[in-house]
């Protein structure tokens, strides 16, 4: 990035349920294209990062304080309709469980439909054509029939990667991805992350991938964020991840099921 520049999202934050202090000085910067990933084991902050950086921390009845620029706008001080624009067009989520996302009782394409008119007036026609790549950029059936299903006629990884296609739709500056993989088996875990991966890598999808887990985080990322009891103790690219220093990450890399340059090699099938 040239000197000056602003990064694609530039976050400055704190946060609080009522008097208890839960994101301390919060600051991370995410260039385009990149994929960095938050990591930190549960009770961390990381649902009320997530919360904070989308604007929607007051509807779980907390307060956040200072910044999220997002293409330069600070989304935590523009009013509710702005920001309401911006979620979902510039700047979308992909939940942890999609089935309980999903609404039960209605086709898949009335969703695409719903979030369509959500952010896009130009109708019907100019959705099918957006559909038409973006089904199989996310691989998922292409035939009109599989969008006649219902949640509860697709499996779980198919659910997820509706979820996926939901964010993209609009063709979002950033992917939030919350835990996106940890209501799935191992295998559809697997594929849901390659298929994140190739998001990244091929189509240059910027994104903010959080989780618990290292593991997941190596197989995706490109730097890696440790958040610990509400702060950010260490921020390291993937490469350099044996460098670590504190006890968070080397916690987390404990419990990796082999040291990190061996998960690496086997990254994109490159293990030689
Ligand atoms: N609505 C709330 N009111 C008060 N405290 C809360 C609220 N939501 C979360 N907390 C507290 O804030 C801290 C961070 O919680 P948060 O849910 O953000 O962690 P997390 O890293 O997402 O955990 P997990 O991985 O288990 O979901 C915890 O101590 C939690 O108890």
């Amino acid at each position: 990035m040239s000197e000056g520049a602003i990064p694609l999202l530039r976050v400055s934050l704190q946060a609080s349920y009522g008097r208890q202090s839960v994101l301390r000085d919060i600051r991370l910067d995410l260039e385009k294209g990149e994929s960095l990933g938050l990591v930190g084991t549960s009770g961390a902050g990381k649902s009320t990062l997530i919360l904070a950086l989308l604007g929607l921390l007051p509807w779980r009845g907390g307060t956040v304080t200072g910044e999220v620029l997002l293409e330069g706008q600070n989304l935590l001080t523009m009013p509710e309709r702005d920001a309401r624009r911006l979620r979902g067009s510039r700047i979308a989520l992909i939940p942890q469980s999609p089935m309980n996302a999903l609404n039960a009782v209605v086709s898949l394409r009335a969703h695409f439909d719903e979030a369509w008119r959500a952010h896009d007036n130009r109708g019907r026609a100019a959705l099918e054509t957006r559909l038409a790549t973006l089904l199989s950029e996310v691989q998922l059936p292409t035939d009109p029939s599989f969008l006649k299903r219902k949640p509860g006629e697709i499996s779980v990884g198919q659910a997820q990667r509706v979820m996926i296609a939901l964010a993209l739709l609009h063709r979002p500056a950033i992917l939030v991805a919350d835990e996106p993989t940890s209501a799935l088996d191992p295998v559809t875990q697997a594929e849901i992350l390659k298929l994140l991966r190739h998001l990244n890598q091929t189509m240059g999808t910027t994104l903010l991938y959080i989780s618990h887990d290292l593991l997941s985080v190596l197989q995706l990322c490109d730097r890696i964020a440790v958040l610990d009891t509400g702060t950010i103790v260490e921020l390291l690219s993937v490469d350099r991840i044996e460098q670590a220093v504190h006890p968070a990450t080397l916690a987390l890399l404990n419990a990796l099921p082999a040291p990190p340059r061996i998960l690496l090699e086997y990254r994109d099938g490159n293990a030689r």
